[in-house]
C-alpha cells in the first residue's frame, strides 16, 4: 500500500429540505464517568486537553473541540467489495430523511472515479462536492492519522450538515476506525459514533465466510460482522431466486454466531427504513433500553468450530467497579494466549450504587458507566456478552467471578 501518494476523497452535502426531525434532535449531555486505556490512564471528562498524549493509536488521534454544539453523528459504513455499501449510501442521500448529510469516501485510487460517477448518479441534484485530501490508503491500517485531519477539515464547515456516513472500502477492518470514533465521542469532541452498519451479499456471504484461511486469521468478512451494530442483508433478491429459506436461515445463523447482538435487515438495492441506519445510538450510555433488549436475545453458542464468536454469561451478586476495571484491563490489554475481544456489552451490578451500570468496550477501550436506576422487578445481575476471537469462556467467567464482593453469590456462572 503507497503511503505518499494523496488521493482526493469527496465529501458531499446532501441538502434535503428541513424537516421536524432535524429540530427534533436531542442533545444528550455527557454523563459523568471514565474512559480507561490500554496504559491505564483513566480520562474523565474534564480532561479532554490531555487526551491527545494518552491513546496509542496508530496516527495520533486529534481533539476536534467543538462549541458546545451538539456532537454530530457518525454512522460508518462497512461491508465486502461489491456488498452494496455506495447502493446504500445513495439511498440514504436520496430519501427525505430531513438532515444534511456529509459523506466520506474512502476508496484507492483507481476507484475514485467511479464512486464520483454513480453518486452524482443518484443525488437528485442536491448534492455539493467538496473534496478532502487523503493519503492514499485504506482507513483502517495506515492513513488513520489523515483521516482524523479529514474529519477535522469536515468539521470545519459543520453548520452545512447534521450528520456524517463514513463509507470505507471493502477491505476495511472497521475496528480500528470505530475505536477512534468512540473515543471521540467520550471526549465531548463534535462527533460522536452512532453505529457501524455492515453491508453483507446475501447471495455470496456464506462462501466469503467459508473461505480458506490461514490458521489462526480471520478474514474481513468475519470481522466486519463482529464489529456491526447492524447487518444490512442485500441483494435478497438474488437468494430468493437461487436458493430459498434454508440458506436465509443459514446467513441468520452464522452471522448470529460471530455477532450475537447484531440486528439483521433484509433488503432488495440497500433500500432500508432510515431508523435502521441513522441515529441508532448504538453507543449511547443512556440508551439502556436499547442495550437490555440486545442482552434478552439469546446467544447461539453451540458452536465450536468458528474463529469469530460470540459468548454471554450471567453472574448474580454485585460485583466491585474497581476490581472490574481491573479485569477489563488485564482482558482487553494482556489477554491470555490467542485469544482477542473485539466488541464487549453488558449490565453490571456495581456494589453500593442503585444505577444499573452499562459495560461497552471497542477492541482494547472499554468504559463502565452508570446508565438508569434499578427498578423493582429488575433482575439484578451481571450480563456480560463478548465478541471476539478464541475465546475462553470459562476463564472469563472464572475470573469475572472474583470481582464479586460477596464470594458466593459470585462463584462462576451462577446462571450462565
Ligand atoms: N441484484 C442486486 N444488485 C444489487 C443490489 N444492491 C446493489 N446491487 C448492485 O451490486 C453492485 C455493487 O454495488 P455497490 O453499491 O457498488 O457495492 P459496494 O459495496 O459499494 O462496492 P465496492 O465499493 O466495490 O466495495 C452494483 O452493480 C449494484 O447495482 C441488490 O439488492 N440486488
Amino acid at each position: 500500500m503507497d503511503e505518499e501518494a494523496p488521493i482526493a476523497v469527496p465529501i458531499w452535502h446532501s441538502s434535503s429540505p428541513s424537516s421536524p426531525e432535524i429540530s427534533s434532535l436531542v442533545s444528550i449531555p455527557h454523563p459523568e464517568g471514565a474512559l480507561k486505556t490500554p496504559d491505564g490512564a483513566v480520562i474523565s471528562t474534564s480532561e479532554v486537553e490531555d487526551a491527545e498524549s494518552l491513546f496509542p493509536i496508530d496516527g495520533k488521534r486529534s481533539n476536534v473541540s467543538d462549541e458546545g454544539r451538539e456532537p454530530v453523528g457518525i454512522t460508518m459504513i462497512t461491508g465486502y467489495l461489491g456488498a452494496g455499501k455506495t447502493t446504500l449510501v445513495n439511498y440514504i442521500l436520496k430519501e427525505q430523511h430531513g438532515r444534511r448529510i456529509a459523506v466520506i469516501l474512502n476508496e484507492f485510487g483507481e476507484e475514485l472515479g467511479i464512486e464520483r460517477a454513480m453518486i452524482n448518479e443518484g443525488a437528485q441534484g442536491s448534492l455539493v462536492e467538496e473534496w478532502v485530501d487523503l493519503p492514499n490508503g485504506c482507513v483502517c491500517c495506515s492513513v488513520k492519522h489523515s483521516f482524523v485531519q479529514a474529519i477535522e477539515q469536515l468539521m470545519e464547515r459543520k453548520d452545512r450538515f447534521d450528520y456524517i456516513l463514513l463509507e470505507t472500502t471493502g477491505l476495511a477492518n472497521p475496528g480500528p476506525v470505530a475505536s477512534v470514533l468512540w473515543v471521540d465521542d467520550q471526549l465531548e469532541a463534535s462527533i460522536r459514533l452512532d453505529s457501524v452498519i455492515t453491508v453483507v451479499d446475501a447471495r455470496n456471504i456464506l462462501r466469503q465466510l467459508h473461505e480458506p484461511r490461514e490458521a489462526g486469521s480471520v478474514t474481513e468478512a468475519y470481522l466486519q460482522i463482529a464489529y456491526a451494530d447492524v447487518v444490512i442483508l442485500n441483494k435478497m433478491d438474488q437468494v430468493k431466486e437461487s436458493s430459498g429459506p434454508s440458506t436465509v436461515e443459514q446467513i441468520h445463523r452464522e452471522i448470529k454466531i460471530i455477532n450475537g447482538l447484531v440486528n439483521i435487515v433484509h433488503t432488495e438495492r440497500c433500500q432500508v427504513d432510515l431508523g435502521d441506519v441513522l441515529e441508532r445510538k448504538a453507543y449511547d450510555i443512556k440508551h439502556s433500553a436499547h442495550l437490555e433488549a440486545l442482552l434478552a436475545k439469546p446467544v447461539d453458542e453451540n458452536v465450536h468450530d468458528s474463529a469469530v464468536k460470540t459468548i454471554s454469561f450471567k453472574i448474580k451478586g454485585p460485583v466491585d467497579l474497581g476490581r472490574v476495571n481491573d479485569w477489563l484491563g488485564n482482558l482487553l490489554w494482556e489477554p491470555s494466549g490467542n485469544m482477542e475481544i473485539y466488541r464487549m456489552k453488558g449490565v453490571l451490578d456495581i456494589e453500593s450504587s442503585d444505577e444499573m451500570h452499562m459495560l461497552q468496550a471497542v477492541r482494547e477501550l472499554f468504559e463502565v458507566l452508570p446508565t438508569r436506576e434499578w427498578r423493582e422487578g429488575d433482575k439484578r445481575l451481571n450480563h456480560i456478552v463478548v465478541i471476539g476471537k478464541n475465546l475462553r469462556k470459562d476463564e472469563m467467567v472464572e475470573t469475572f467471578s472474583r470481582c464479586s464482593v460477596c464470594p458466593h453469590q459470585g462463584d462462576p456462572a451462577v446462571d450462565k
